[in-house]
């Protein structure tokens, strides 16, 4: 139950509720169980008429109805309280998980893109709502039938030794045999229903990439293939259920022949007691098998509670081996910073902790306030990395990055990252409409400032061409934007909320180099007083830039403006000759 601990902070929260909800379960079933001496009472009555003991029918009459009102009565009160106790423990186990839902998403997003490299995205979801969903289970259902259990069990108890101590002993005998089949029982159901759950999930990933890259599958006419492996998954999945069902089959029939075993003894040892004299009245004996027949339930749950525990702990375990995970980035300022954007890197190694691949090394340069760099090299040489580690996406393993001469690690990291414009590489658009995703960048935006970004980033004219303009909304991924679009549309959103510093990974490679020079003059215009960095493999959105660095396997192997670097031998002057080529052509 360790790893459940985590979860009393909750049962503080909501205390009030779940000792009015523990107070309510304790009365409905105090008034589910009323009914039984009632019915005992009455099958006395009628025994005493038929004896002869009770010779006034009328009394009889009486006696029936007045049973028959106080029953009806009990069952509707116990009835309004059961419903009220469901929804009290019911209802506070979802706001627990609600809860719980948004402490492990804040978490998630506070955790560095480490974090997210080391772990799949279908294991995040996986915690975030199957594991939550199984803790629910243990806060709501898990403690409602346990308090419900606690209670039947002493209330029906103290009514059954009360009226024959010894049948008593006998008959509850099978009843903890039967909570023991039951939980071994949910063990079994909860091994066999893990594998389901996973091979279902193999099968949605399957079916999902299937839909997410069917334009490949077509093109290479490999659906024969697909609905084979298709059809194999199906296939497994259906067998692993079929063992789940096998397993699930056996529940009811083992609670009924419990049930019967334990029916079976109150009517033999009860009966022979009855004929012995021992037992008074043929009421108890009907008492009795109304009282097993009531305890039978919570007894089962007993196991299948203990079961939905052990899911919660392995569940919360898990849950927490992510919770436990402290951001590797750490903010530590509070005080907000003023950024005017100059950036120097200082002999800055760094070294990505999963591959081990050492993407920069000793790199030293500076870009002031107001000035362009132009990052060109071949692909994998460090260009990305540069701007990662600007925002603190990651931090430097060695040297030092400084902004307006203080090392960015002193600075207050919302206020560094508020004041930078990043568009990476691969942009991601959300399922938004394009209005919202360009106000993602300035959430506060007038219509006005979002067109304005819009036209610097050459992308007005094709938004307000869609029949809904800026209120189409994109499709997964942005798949209604053609490529160049979606990086306008990303442009758009860095630029909006007019940062200092402005970061553009390979932004333009989708777009034609007509758009491409509309597109840098319009930066030129907004970027006067503005850092800018342009990583490209192209010289044309390089050649303006006020200083050029070329990177080669994460080394600065070249540095200086356009008109130097074309006259020097190196990669700069080859792919200036390459790319003047090919426009010629
Ligand atoms: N998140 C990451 N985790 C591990 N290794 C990485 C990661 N990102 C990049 N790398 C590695 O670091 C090296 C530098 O990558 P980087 O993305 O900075 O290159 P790049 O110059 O931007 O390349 P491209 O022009 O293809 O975008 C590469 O060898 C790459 O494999």
């Amino acid at each position: 139950m360790k790893h459940l601990r985590h979860l009393n902070k909750y049962f503080v929260k909501y205390k009030w509720k779940l000792i009015s909800g523990l107070i309510i379960t304790i009365a409905a079933r105090i008034f589910a169980i009323y009914y039984i001496p009632l019915i005992g009472n009455s099958t006395n009555v009628i025994e005493g008429y038929v004896k002869g003991e009770i010779t006034d029918v009328s009394f009889v009459r009486s006696e029936l109805v007045y049973n028959i009102l106080l029953i009806i009565g009990a069952t509707l009160i116990s009835a309004f309280l059961t419903f009220l106790m469901r929804q009290t423990f019911i209802v506070v186990s979802r706001h627990m998980e609600y809860d719980l839902k948004n402490e492990v998403y804040r978490h998630y997003q506070d955790l560095s893109l480490n974090f997210y490299k080391k772990n799949r995205t279908g294991d995040l979801m996986n915690r975030i709502s199957d594991d939550v969903s199984k803790v629910r289970m243990y806060l709501g259902p898990a403690i409602m039938y346990s308090v419900t259990t606690f209670t039947s069990t002493v209330v029906v108890l103290i009514y059954m030794i009360e009226a024959a101590p010894e049948l008593t002993l006998f008959t509850v005998i099978p009843l903890p045999v039967l909570s023991f089949a039951i939980y071994k029982l949910s063990v079994a159901i909860h091994k066999r229903s893990t594998v389901v759950q996973q091979y279902l999930s193999r099968l949605n990933t399957f079916t999902q990439e299937s839909f997410s890259g069917i334009a490949v599958i077509k093109s290479y006419g490999i659906e024969p293939q697909t609905n084979r492996n298709f059809t194999e998954l199906s296939n497994t999945n259906r067998d692993k259920n079929i063992d789940l069902v096998k397993v699930q089959a056996f529940f009811f029939p083992l609670m009924v022949l419990l049930i019967g075993i334990s029916n079976i003894l109150v009517i033999y040892i009860g009966g022979r007691k009855y004929l012995n004299g021992e037992i008074e009245n043929l009421g108890v004996i009907v008492e009795f098998l109304l009282y097993v027949n009531m305890l039978t339930w919570p007894v089962a749950s007993i196991g299948w509670v203990t079961s939905l525990i052990q899911q919660a702990e392995a569940s919360q375990e898990r849950i927490n081996e992510f919770l436990n995970q402290k951001p590797e980035i750490k903010n530590h300022k509070s005080a907000p910073d003023k950024i005017a954007g100059s950036i120097a890197f200082k002999n800055v190694s760094f070294t990505y902790d999963d591959t081990n691949i050492t993407a920069l090394k000793n790199v030293s340069f500076e870009v002031k306030n107001g000035e362009t760099l132009a990052i060109i090299g071949k692909t994998g040489a460090g260009k990305s990395t540069v701007l990662e580690l600007i925002g603190r996406l990651y931090d430097v393993d060695q040297g030092e990055i400084s902004i307006d001469g203080t090392n960015i690690r002193e600075l207050n990291l919302e206020s560094l990252r508020n004041s930078i414009g990043y568009v990476p590489q691969d942009a991601f658009l959300f399922s938004d409409s394009i209005r919202n995703n360009i106000k993602f960048g300035k959430t506060s935006a007038s219509d006005e400032e979002i067109y304005e970004a819009a036209r610097n980033a050459s992308v007005h004219k094709n938004i307000t061409g869609f029949s809904k303009g800026y209120d189409t909304v994109l499709g997964e991924r942005g798949i209604t934007l053609s490529g160049g679009q979606k990086q306008r549309v990303s442009i758009a959103r860095a630029i909006i909320h007019n940062p200092a510093i402005l970061l553009f990974d390979d932004c333009l490679s989708a777009v034609d180099t007509e758009t491409e020079e509309e597109i840098l003059n319009n930066l030129f215009k907004i970027s006067q007083n503005k850092t800018t960095i342009i990583v490209s493999h192209r010289i044309s959105s390089a050649k303006n830039a006020d200083k050029i660095i070329i990177l080669e396997d994460g080394k600065i192997v070249q540095q200086g403006a356009h008109s130097q670097l074309i006259n020097q031998e190196g990669y700069y002057k080859e792919l200036y000759a390459k790319q003047l080529n090919e426009k010629e052509m």
